[in-house]
């Protein structure tokens, strides 16, 4: 279950794009729906009271995220999404607003971060689009805050390539594993 993937970061980058690119074409959109559903359950259990939760609108190549989203409001969290800024720092805003703006340190009011990914270690390290915007946004989290990345079955990775700046990641969904929870070690 866990892959093998290169040593260096843009390398390992093109691969993942690589094969998210070809899935999105291969993929018939009743598979998508199906992954969509499946990512939206199994986080979904992992949200008790109510909370906010900062997560994310996926890209065409990514684990589809809409269903998770709707599930979430629909349950009544406040979730929020985030901005790309100039500097590729994340601004917040909530997700029924696309034009507020909540600044960078709203992802501090989040109970549960849900991170986007190109691979997730063993470790919980996370290999990302390499903007390092979640690196600088998960130094603003709450202590207490759970982080959980969403990625495809095949982008757990033995090893990712990591920076000391990195910030690991508590747990790692995807749609066939369901909520898998990492060491950190
Ligand atoms: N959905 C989503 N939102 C996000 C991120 C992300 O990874 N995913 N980000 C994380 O930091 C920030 C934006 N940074 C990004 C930087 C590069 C690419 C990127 O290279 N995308 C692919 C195209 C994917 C597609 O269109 O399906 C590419 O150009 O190959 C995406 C987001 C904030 N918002
Ligand atoms: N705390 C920080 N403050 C400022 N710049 C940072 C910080 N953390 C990382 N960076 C910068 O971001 C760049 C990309 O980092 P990295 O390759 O780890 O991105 P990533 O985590 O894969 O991407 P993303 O979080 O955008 O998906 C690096 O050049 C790094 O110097």
């Amino acid at each position: 279950m866990w892959r093998t993937l290169p040593d260096d970061k843009a390398a390992a980058r093109r691969v993942v794009r690589a094969q998210r690119r070809a899935r999105r074409e291969a993929q018939p959109p009743s598979d998508r729906a199906a992954d969509a559903e499946r990512l939206a359950e199994a986080l979904l259990s992992r949200v008790n009271a109510p909370a906010t939760v900062a997560a994310y609108v996926s890209l065409a190549t990514e684990p589809p995220t809409e269903a998770l989203l709707e599930a979430l409001a629909a349950d009544g969290h406040r979730v929020v999404v985030p901005v790309l800024l100039p500097d590729q720092d994340l601004d917040w805003r909530p997700l029924e607003d696309e034009g507020a703006r909540l600044g960078v340190t709203a992802v501090g009011s989040a109970d549960l971060v849900i991170v986007p990914a190109l691979a997730i270690a063993r470790d919980g390290l996370r290999l990302g689009q390499g903007g390092g915007s979640y690196d600088r946004a998960l130094t603003r989290r709450r202590p207490d805050a759970r982080v959980i990345a969403c990625v495809y079955d095949d982008e757990l990775a033995e090893r990712v390539p990591a920076d000391p700046h990195d910030q690991p990641v508590d747990a790692v969904v995807t749609p066939g594993h369901g909520v898998i929870e990492l060491t950190g070690s």
